[in-house]
């Protein structure tokens, strides 16, 4: 049908089906040359397709909006013209009728989810092309962090001699590149913080006011005063607007913080470190941020010199001047001033800067006795402003355990809430099963990878997406500096979770929304016991869950003993409360049936150790980095399991990982 050579796209469905059949057949050699095929043409049709779609809409003028009149003729006769184009773009790339390329919806499923380089690795493993099986297992991987078998797998390939560091590749990086969501949030950020500068600029000019000639020092510090309040307040305005990407106090650090990080995801160093030192001029002892700048450092080179941006470094010392003078004259003059912005940073900054304290200030020149200010508490970049530690261990009858209230405002959990609805059953997370845990409840999943696809795709908005993310990294710093101080504690999976209580079948429901459990271990209630072996998830080493409403009926979280059933804690979930817990058997934990309505949370999970950070949340190349340390080659003793598992076919190793693929 397609000889080689007659420029003809063999469709890649065809190619995967002969492939998995040899696979299945063990004919290795035949296996992995179709499904390489089978990737390759999959490729080149994306490609196809997304050089036809960028074409088509500027050819059927999509840009902008349709005038009226008679709109709906002209939009349809739009629409028909595309789709025409389309039409007419592939079938010339592809040397085909574009209709042969479409494959089954399970077919682009395992596409998408890049299930080919899992029998790939296999067949290559097999011819001992152990290089290539690598890379393929690392590229698989990539896109599936969460699949257990694939985790061990990984891990076994790390140990094994005569595996190259340089095989970790990810074979779809390139494509990755230009479809990472990370990419589209990256110029979305730098849009986002482009307007809050400009934002700022017009804050100046309108709080300026009419130059007063007032001699006496004590009215200009007044009047000056009153200028500087007037812009701080624009100022909190301007970032707290409601479509902002981040509506954070922080709100540019914040910008840098993530710009820092997607700039990471796609690979782009140079402009991810220039982020980190904008970004340290806010924060200049974040040690994570500390650490990055380094590796950053010897990544690019000896003699790249890393600066940070020019308009940061403006906007830095504007803003530090601007404290400065406005502590200086409350101190003189008295009163007081609730600076609404990043206070506590600045403030210790100016001071450092200028020698200037309260208890240094000359009284003599004051008029008025002030009392002396105090600076706001400052236990390091994170300030913990306007969070409340609701109840802790000896209030939770336990150990390790916390509850925190406002970690989000009622708006950030609406817009989030917002987000879980429109991503709806698009979501992820639970490979598809909605009731993972009971069927008397539908369960939704989306993760923040999905979210930013999601963005990307136009189906939520990017500031909703943004902030799980933001949401995120806010609870994964409460938890670090309230249950590790000084050591690093980083992602290790993050997952929206709505669960909607199906109506009309909850009468005499006995079970539980969710069973109790530990997140690290296998519990084993008769035995008072919780195992930390596999297949538990045995390197999250802290939980939380962030909750997002309180509009349902039923769904307390519920702390017990070992046995699962003697409950010594219990907690009302509600939008911004935090519960944190260590992941082991000293917390087992449950929820209780929802009964009426949707309950939705995010489930947040931590680990100590590096090389197990989520790959989404991790820069590329980091895992390799952190495994080559930690995990010295032991010879033999890991390789037959290795062989077991690789010689089961792929597809039955959901099995054993599905069972606890929603993360707990
Ligand atoms: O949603 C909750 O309150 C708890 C969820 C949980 O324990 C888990 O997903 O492991
Ligand atoms: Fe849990």
């Amino acid at each position: 049908l397609f000889p080689p050579g007659s420029g003809r796209l063999v469709p890649y469905d065809l190619l995967y089906a002969d492939g998995v059949r040899a696979y299945f057949a063990r004919d290795w050699p035949r296996a992995a040359e179709l499904l390489q095929r089978a990737l390759h043409s999959y490729s080149q049709l994306l490609a196809a397709r997304r050089g036809c779609q960028g074409r088509c809409r500027e050819e059927a003028g999509f840009a902008g909006p349709p005038a009226a009149p008679c709109w709906e003729t002209r939009f349809f006769d739009r629409v028909l013209q595309r789709a025409e184009c389309l039409g007419e773009c592939l079938g010339r790339r592809l040397g085909s009728e574009p209709s042969l390329h479409r494959a089954s919806r399970e077919i682009q499923e395992d596409f998408e989810q890049r299930e080919p380089y899992n029998y790939l690795q296999v067949a290559l493993f097999q011819l001992k092309k152990l290089d290539e099986a690598v890379s393929a297992a690392h590229t698989f991987f990539v896109a599936n962090p969460q699949h257990l078998q694939m985790r061990e797998d990984m891990e076994k390939y790390q140990r094994m001699a005569g595996v190259k560091l340089e095989s970790f590749r990810d074979l779809q990086a390139t494509l990755y590149w230009v479809r990472s969501p990370w990419r589209s949030a990256a110029v979305k950020l730098e849009e986002s913080l482009e307007e809050v500068l400009l934002a700022l600029e017009d804050c100046r000019a309108l709080c300026e006011g009419p130059q007063e000639d007032d001699t006496e020092e004590e009215m200009q510090l007044a009047h000056y005063i009153q200028v500087l309040k007037c812009r701080q307040h624009c100022v909190l305005e301007v970032a707290t607007k409601p479509g902002r990407v981040s509506a954070t106090d922080d709100f540019i650090p914040s910008h840098l913080d993530l710009l820092q990080f997607a700039y990471d995801q796609v690979g782009n160093h140079a402009l991810a470190a220039e982020c980190a030192a904008s970004y340290l001029l806010f924060y200049p002892s974040d040690e994570l941020m500390l650490e990055k700048m380094k590796r950053y450092q010897a990544d690019l080179g000896e003699g790249a010199s890393v600066a940070s941006r020019e308009n940061i470094q403006r906007y830095v010392q504007r803003s530090l001047m601007e404290k400065k003078l406005i502590y200086y004259a409350v101190e003189h003059l008295g009163g007081t001033f609730d600076d609404p912005v990043s206070s506590c940073i600045f403030f210790q900054r100016s001071r450092d800067l200028t020698g200037f304290s309260a208890a240094s200030a000359d009284p003599g020149r004051t008029h008025k006795k002030a009392e002396p200010i105090l600076p706001p508490p400052c236990p390091g970049p994170f300030t913990f402003e306007g969070i409340t530690i609701a109840m802790d261990s000896l209030q939770l009858n336990g150990s390790q355990r916390v509850v925190f209230d406002r970690v989000l405002t009622d708006s950030e959990c609406k817009d989030i809430l917002r987000l879980a609805k429109a991503a709806g059953g698009t979501g992820d997370g639970y490979r598809g099963r909605q009731s993972p845990h009971t069927p008397h409840e539908r369960f939704e999943g989306l993760t923040v990878l999905k979210a930013l696809q999601l963005a990307q795709d136009g189906t939520v908005n990017w500031r909703d997406a943004t902030l799980l993310l933001h949401a995120s990294e806010k609870s994964r710093k409460i938890v670090e500096s309230y249950f590790t101080p000084g050591k690093r504690l980083h992602f290790s999976f993050t997952h929206l979770v709505c669960r909607t209580a199906v109506e009309g079948d909850q009468d005499g429901r006995m079970d539980l929304s969710h069973p109790v459990h530990a997140d690290n271990c296998l519990l084993d209630p008769e035995g008072k016991e919780c195992w930390r072996e596999p297949p538990a998830y045995m390197y999250r080493d802290y939980s939380g869950i962030l909750y997002l409403n309180d509009d349902f009926h039923g769904g307390d979280l519920f702390f017990t003993e070992l046995d699962a059933v003697t409950v010594t804690a219990q907690v009302r979930p509600k939008c911004g409360k935090l519960v944190a817990f260590s992941s082991g058997g000293e917390n087992p934990h449950g929820v209780w049936a929802v009964t009426r309505g949707r309950r939705c949370a995010i489930a947040l999970w931590y680990t100590l150790s590096p090389e197990h950070a989520e790959q989404v949340m991790l820069p590329l190349g980091a895992n390799q980095e952190g495994t080559a340390t930690t995990s010295p080659h032991r010879p033999g003793k890991d390789i037959p399991l290795l062989l077991l598992a690789l010689s089961l076919p792929p597809s039955l190793w959901h099995l054993g990982a599905s069972v606890c693929s929603s993360g707990s």
